[in-house]
């Protein structure tokens, strides 16, 4: 059996990395999860940036995740999971109440441009003074080799009794990671439109609607914005103020993209999450002047020595539940 990608590859005799350059995608994907790092460099050079050879890896390890744990397997786990919570309600709710954009706090532990950001890192701890401080969702980082999070810790957090719907931070290539972070207790998931094809974003999209899943669909610029509001069913548009592939951060790009695209978002009742780079009330109410229903946000926070009670530095007030 072809799957959908596979399949429109055959009929257009078109590569996927062929198909991605047509949208605009400088992503390329290796497709040998078999072969070694050194074989793939020589056939396809080294990755381009750092976003590139996050993904080569990652198609290694979800290859290696799939040796370990069966798709059949992780099918049925997600199907025995516990409800999901409901990520869109959360935030929409929390942004109504609080008058400012809903949290969605992000248990981060390190990251490739920043390093270690918290030593004693208790993923636990964080995520229960996040939601005590009035979180409306968690974000948990789950890639481990640049970020040193883990699945691990989603499924502490969810098993500790944190009520927030919890996003699992992940660089999501293949259907296995979205049905494994159901299995793990991940009520959304992250898909990032400057790694993923349309086709492939509307097959993930269909996996979450059958797992019960919030897809956060994260754009970066004009080009992937203009591809995802071309997609039917998307809720939850993130527009990272980080690009994935040079590290540069400008909120103004929150404001850019809103300016042109903020009408036809509106009228389709999509929310928009600001994400990264926000450390201050100023930054927070200029993100939200330029359309944003919601505010991601890891580094600000993860680095105070009290992160729950850095939320109200951040915001310059407290939230409530
Ligand atoms: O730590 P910051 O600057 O507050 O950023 C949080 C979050 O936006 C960032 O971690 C992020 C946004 N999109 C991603 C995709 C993958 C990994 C990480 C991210």
């Amino acid at each position: 059996m072809l799957n959908a990608v596979e399949l429109e590859q055959w009929e257009s005799g078109k590569s996927v990395n062929d198909i991605a350059a047509c949208q605009g995608i400088r992503i390329r994907r290796h497709c040998r999860p078999a072969a070694s790092m050194a074989e793939i460099e020589a056939e396809m050079g080294a990755p381009r940036n750092i976003l590139e050879k996050i993904i080569w890896d990652k198609e290694i390890e979800v290859a290696q995740g799939l040796a370990r744990s069966p798709l059949n397997e992780v099918i049925e786990s997600a199907g025995k999971a516990p409800p999901t919570r409901d990520f869109y309600g959360a935030l929409a709710a929390a942004h109504k109440r609080n008058g400012v954009p809903a949290l969605i706090a992000e248990v981060k532990k390190a990251s490739p441009s920043r390093g270690v950001l918290r030593e004693n890192f208790d993923p636990v701890e964080i995520a229960q003074a996040y939601e005590k401080h009035g979180a409306a969702c968690l974000s948990i980082l789950t890639d481990e080799k640049y970020f040193q999070g883990s699945f691990e810790n989603l499924q502490k957090v969810r098993k500790a009794g944190v009520k927030c719907p919890l996003l699992c931070k992940e660089f999501v290539v293949d259907k296995w990671q979205i049905y494994y972070a159901r299995a793990m207790g991940a009520d959304a998931v992250l898909l990032i439109a400057a790694v993923l094809t349309d086709l492939d974003i509307k097959y993930f999209l269909r996996i979450c609607k059958e797992l019960g899943l919030t897809a956060l669909i994260e754009v970066h610029d004009e080009r992937e914005m203009e591809r995802v509001l071309a997609i039917n069913g998307v809720q939850l548009i993130g527009i990272n103020n980080r690009s994935l592939e040079t590290f540069i951060v400008d909120t103004s790009n929150t404001k850019t993209l809103l300016e042109k695209h903020g009408d036809a978002i509106r009228e389709k009742g999509i929310l928009v999450v600001g994400e990264s780079g926000l450390f201050t009330p100023d930054d927070v109410a200029y993100v939200q002047n330029a359309g944003v229903s919601a505010v991601l946000v890891g580094e600000s926070l993860v680095k105070q020595a009290d992160p729950g009670q850095a939320i109200a530095g951040l915001f310059g007030k407290e939230l409530v539940h």
